[in-house]
């Protein structure tokens, strides 16, 4: 076999997805392979671009995407993504014909383009170049199984739901109810598109997954059998390979210091990613439920993130002077500190993949509130298979909040959750550990990518 030094030779060109959701676990991704002896290319678009500083044994090649504003700002997912893998075909395909030709006749080739599916322009643009390529995903096998079946359950009236909250199961889909199926804030037949295009990996070699067995294995035996390519499981990509930060927008460390002050596990984290949104009423909600629980909590209120407003304008009055001594908001946390940190007994999250392996991994319970796309897929395996969280539903009311994050920090059920969460995080370890699944999982990508 290759040694380790031999590698550096070998140019992995990697493509991101511009979203923070996204970008995480490229990067992590890049640092394993680098760690793993490979030269790595960050080919980025512009927009949303990430900070070079953090990688300096990194090349970062750009990618004029020509995001037009009105789409971005539209928040259409189909239409933003067509429109991104539309304007980066040709960039892109530049880039690497501009690579292979600096490269000439000397040594340093590009080994494999890897490419989020998301970018799926990048398999063509490869593919064309004649290089070999791998599609990287960023949500969850159990996503993935399902969105192999909406078109099945959509011509059985299943989906999309008529009723958003219905618990009816859906057939052959288990553990799924009506109200678990993925919910699209715009035009369905786009996104089917879109999904159909994920789905469908034509020339690759391989589908690297951010998951772990010890969650997904039977699921990922089971959509295996529709594809040809091998699926290599390296996550949790963050314990895997920590990256330096890859945060768009600056953390707010002093928080650190804070949860210093606080008892074990005493903490309530409140997060919901770098994407969702809440309007006026439900952050009021949120406010008066979490000041009343009684347990202190640290609450991000991404810029933007309520609707209508810059930050936290619209919090009803009285709320700041009555969390005085008990909670703590801030605009973006070092999420993954945060959650590693003793004080920090539950999440309250919208069930983004990252932040639910990120939570997992720490052994965190978790309050699950879904907001879209694959949120609600990854709520129903955690509160109904992993059993690690307890599901917010209907509208944000505070006493229910109130009641859920009791629940959660200081009742038995929660208590079970906890040890359950812990078990995972021990098994999470052992899995990127020598000898453990993750681990080998690396080692034979490393084996792929030499022998393309
Ligand atoms: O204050 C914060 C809040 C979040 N994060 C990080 O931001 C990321 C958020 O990722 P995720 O939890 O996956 O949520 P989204 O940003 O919403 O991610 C998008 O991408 C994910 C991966 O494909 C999907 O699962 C989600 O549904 C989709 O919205 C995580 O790594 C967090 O650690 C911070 O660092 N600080």
């Amino acid at each position: 076999m290759e040694e380790r030094g031999q590698r550096s030779n070998r140019r992995l060109v990697l493509v991101p997805c511009p979203f923070q959701g996204h970008i995480t676990p490229m990067l992590n991704l890049g640092s394993l392979l680098h760690s793993e002896g490979f030269s790595i290319v960050i080919a980025h678009t512009n927009f949303n671009h990430p900070d070079p500083s953090g990688f300096p044994n990194f090349t970062f090649a750009s990618i004029p995407d020509c995001l037009p504003k009105d789409v971005l700002s539209s928040g259409d997912a189909a239409a933003i993504f067509a429109s991104l893998n539309t304007n980066c075909r040709g960039p892109l395909r530049q880039v690497l014909s501009d690579m292979m030709a600096k490269d000439g006749a000397t040594e340093n080739k590009i080994s494999c383009v890897i490419y989020e599916t998301l970018m799926y322009c990048a398999e063509a643009a490869a593919h064309y170049m004649k290089l070999p390529s791998m599609a990287l995903r960023t949500s969850s096998i159990s996503t993935q199984l399902v969105f192999s079946e909406l078109p099945r359950l959509q011509k059985e009236g299943y989906f999309p739901s008529k009723d958003r909250s219905s618990k009816d199961p859906v057939p052959g889909a288990y553990p799924l109810r009506c109200k678990d199926l993925p919910f699209f804030t715009t035009d369905l037949e786009p996104m089917m598109q879109l999904i159909a295009t994920i789905l469908d990996i034509r020339t690759s070699s391989a589908i690297l997954w951010n998951t772990a067995d010890c969650l997904e294995q039977q699921l990922s035996d089971q959509l295996q059998k529709q594809y040809s390519v091998p699926f290599i499981s390296l996550g949790p990509l963050h314990k895997v390979a920590p990256a330096s930060s890859t945060s768009i927008l600056e953390e707010e460390t002093d928080c650190l210091l804070w949860l210093d002050k606080q008892a074990n596990d005493s903490v309530i984290y409140v997060s919901l990613g770098s994407l969702a949104s809440m309007d006026e009423g439900e952050f009021a909600e949120t406010a008066w439920g979490l000041a009343n629980s009684g347990q202190p909590f640290l609450w991000v209120v991404r810029p933007g993130s309520v609707r209508g407003s810059e930050w936290i304008e619209l919090l009803p009055g009285g709320f700041k002077e009555a969390i005085q001594e008990t909670g703590r908001l801030v605009r973006w946390a070092p999420q993954k500190d945060v959650l590693a940190h003793r004080a920090v007994g539950g999440f309250w999250t919208h069930c983004g993949w990252n932040s639910t392996l990120e939570s997992i991994s720490e052994g965190v319970p978790m309050i699950c509130r879904p907001c879209f796309m694959d949120q609600n897929v990854n709520a129903r395996y955690l509160c109904h298979v992993w059993r690690v969280g307890l599901e917010l539903e209907g509208d944000l009311d505070q006493k229910e909040i109130e009641q859920a994050v009791r629940r959660l920090m200081v009742e038995e059920e929660g208590k079970e959750m906890r040890l359950r969460a812990v078990a995972f995080k021990d098994q999470i370890e052992l899995s990127i550990r020598k000898g453990g699944s993750s681990h080998a999982a690396m080692e034979e990508l490393v084996n792929l990518i030499i022998s393309l």
